[in-house]
């Protein structure tokens, strides 16, 4: 009994933990058979999508939003949430998202399982658990800011950062790394979006790893590897449907896993 509610227990993966945990009876699940299976799109697709759009990038917001109007043919933008008392929320603000387009990035530090999130964890609603445990810490104020911008510095080359830190600023560099601030749907809007797990592989080109807005925590020396030969943990958000402009974002918090390896 007891080993079956903890199979039970380990099947569910919240996203965000303290927010669920309160609103749990108005947060219907996503339900997928294992974790490899919730893939709306293939890691081969989200890559080139990512590498073609940051391949078309520059030095300014404005310029790479319309690049990713022209490309994507969609513009995202942050605004206040359709939802009474849900803060901030993301909008499709022109054009139209087609189903199975990266349309958000969740930038932030990247914490492997064995790494510790306590501290980070207090009063912060942006830290997001992947199904296999690792975190991205999302929030771009106080401690976390602090910490991102202190990894992304160690791990610069010749002055240059290997990540893009302009995430935590109002105009992001990337205007796609806004996903920490899409909200859980709710019984008036279904979920648009999902998210989707996607480790960058080594042979993404180093030049455009300036575009990404996640950066390896790596608390422990003997982690240490040459930032070239690991893989780095990403989340994309992923539309599920065809979004219109005028739309807001909504993703599903929790999902669960109905046959856990
Ligand atoms: C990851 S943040 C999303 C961005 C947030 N709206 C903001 O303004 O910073 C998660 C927080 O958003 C709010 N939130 C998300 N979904 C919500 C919903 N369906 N209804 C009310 N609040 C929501 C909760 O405060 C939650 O802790």
């Amino acid at each position: 009994m007891i080993k079956s509610l903890a199979r039970r227990w380990n099947q569910y993966k919240y996203r965000f933990v303290p927010w669920l945990a309160a609103n749990i009876n108005e947060s219907s699940p996503r339900i997928v058979e294992t974790v490899q299976l919730d893939k709306l799109i293939s890691d081969e697709d989200v890559e080139q999508q990512l590498n073609i759009l940051f391949s078309k990038f520059g030095s300014n917001h404005d310029v790479n939003s319309q690049a990713v109007l022209d490309l994507c043919g969609f513009r995202i933008n942050r605004k206040p949430s359709l939802l009474e008392d849900g803060g901030i929320g993301v909008f499709v603000d022109a054009g139209l998202v087609k189903s199975g387009t990266v349309v958000a990035i969740y930038p932030g530090a990247v914490y492997q399982p064995w790494e510790p999130v306590f501290l980070i964890s207090l009063r912060n609603s942006y830290l997001f658990r992947c199904a296999d445990s690792v975190h991205i810490d999302g929030k771009d104020k106080g401690l976390s800011r602090m910490m991102y911008n202190s990894f992304a510095r160690r791990d610069s080359l010749r002055g240059q950062l290997m990540c893009d830190n302009s995430w935590q600023t109002e105009y992001p560099l990337n205007p796609l790394a806004v996903g920490q601030y899409v909200n859980n749907q709710s019984n008036k809007f279904s979920a648009n979006v999902a998210y989707q797990e996607f480790d960058v592989p080594a042979k993404f080109p180093s030049h455009l790893r300036k575009y990404i807005p996640n950066t390896e925590a790596r608390l422990h020396q003997d982690m240490e590897q040459s930032m070239f030969n690991r893989l780095l943990r990403m989340v994309v958000l992923v539309s599920i449907r065809d979004i219109h402009p005028g739309e807001e974002l909504f993703s599903t918090y929790f999902t669960i896993v109905s046959k856990p390896s």
